[in-house]
């Protein structure tokens, strides 16, 4: 007997676009917003939703584009009038991601990227089961540190901030539906691809 395939192609393409929500998480300084950006300049169709923060710009960081840089008072008006998807404290810090635009996007069929902390992954998990979440790990904590480091853009303070914080989102991997190991650059860009795409 011949099996016939179950969709054809003519079916396939009368269906709605499906939108869908992808969550990239991790410690700070795994590598999280460096492979955000490669991903987005290899796929100019995914929409990468710009947060909301209390934390000052850091050289280079353009008001818009990297953030929405706002006043804590600003912040927390937001909050209270339900404007964020989720939001977190992070190191001293709020940040927070836009609901209706995210919204807006994955309606019209868009894959929308987030590149957020561990408490605002987990909200997302509870909000959006449907949402795909990829766990972003160092191939080991002294790496993790140089990384950091490396970045030479936070006071010592901040760093140690971020390191304590580091060990225990790390433990926290298992829960999110991917992990994926930062040790090669291409190599973990191509999972998060295969991920996505595959
Ligand atoms: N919950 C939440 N976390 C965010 C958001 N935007 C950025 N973050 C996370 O906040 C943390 C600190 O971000 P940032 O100050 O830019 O430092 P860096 O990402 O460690 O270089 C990172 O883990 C980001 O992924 C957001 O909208 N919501
Ligand atoms: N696979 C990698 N190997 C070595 N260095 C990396 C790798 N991925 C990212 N980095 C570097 O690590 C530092 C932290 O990366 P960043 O993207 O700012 O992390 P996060 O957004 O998770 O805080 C940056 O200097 C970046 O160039």
């Amino acid at each position: 007997m011949q099996v016939l395939p179950i969709q054809s192609g003519a079916t396939t393409k009368e269906c709605p676009p499906q939108g869908r929500l992808i969550v990239l998480t991790g410690p700070s300084g795994v590598g999280k917003g460096t492979l955000m950006q490669a991903l987005l300049r290899r796929h100019p169709e995914l929409y990468y939703s710009v947060s909301v923060t209390t934390r000052s710009p850091r050289l280079g960081e353009i008001n818009g584009k990297s953030y929405y840089f706002i006043s804590r008072n600003k912040f927390e008006q937001l909050v209270a009038q339900g404007e964020f998807l989720e939001w977190a404290e992070f190191a001293g810090n709020y940040y927070g991601t836009p609901r209706e635009v995210v919204l807006d996007h994955i309606r019209s069929g868009k894959l929308v990227v987030l590149e957020i902390e561990l408490e605002g992954a987990r909200q997302i998990r509870a909000t959006f089961p449907s949402a795909l979440s990829i766990f972003i790990l160092p191939p080991s904590f002294p790496e993790l540190e140089n990384r950091i480091r490396g970045r030479a853009q936070d006071s010592e303070d901040a760093i140690a901030r971020r390191l304590r914080r580091a060990q225990a989102e790390i433990e926290a991997a298992d829960e999110f539906d991917i992990q994926i190991v930062n040790d090669d650059f291409e190599t973990a860009l191509n999972d998060i691809e295969a991920a996505l795409f595959g």
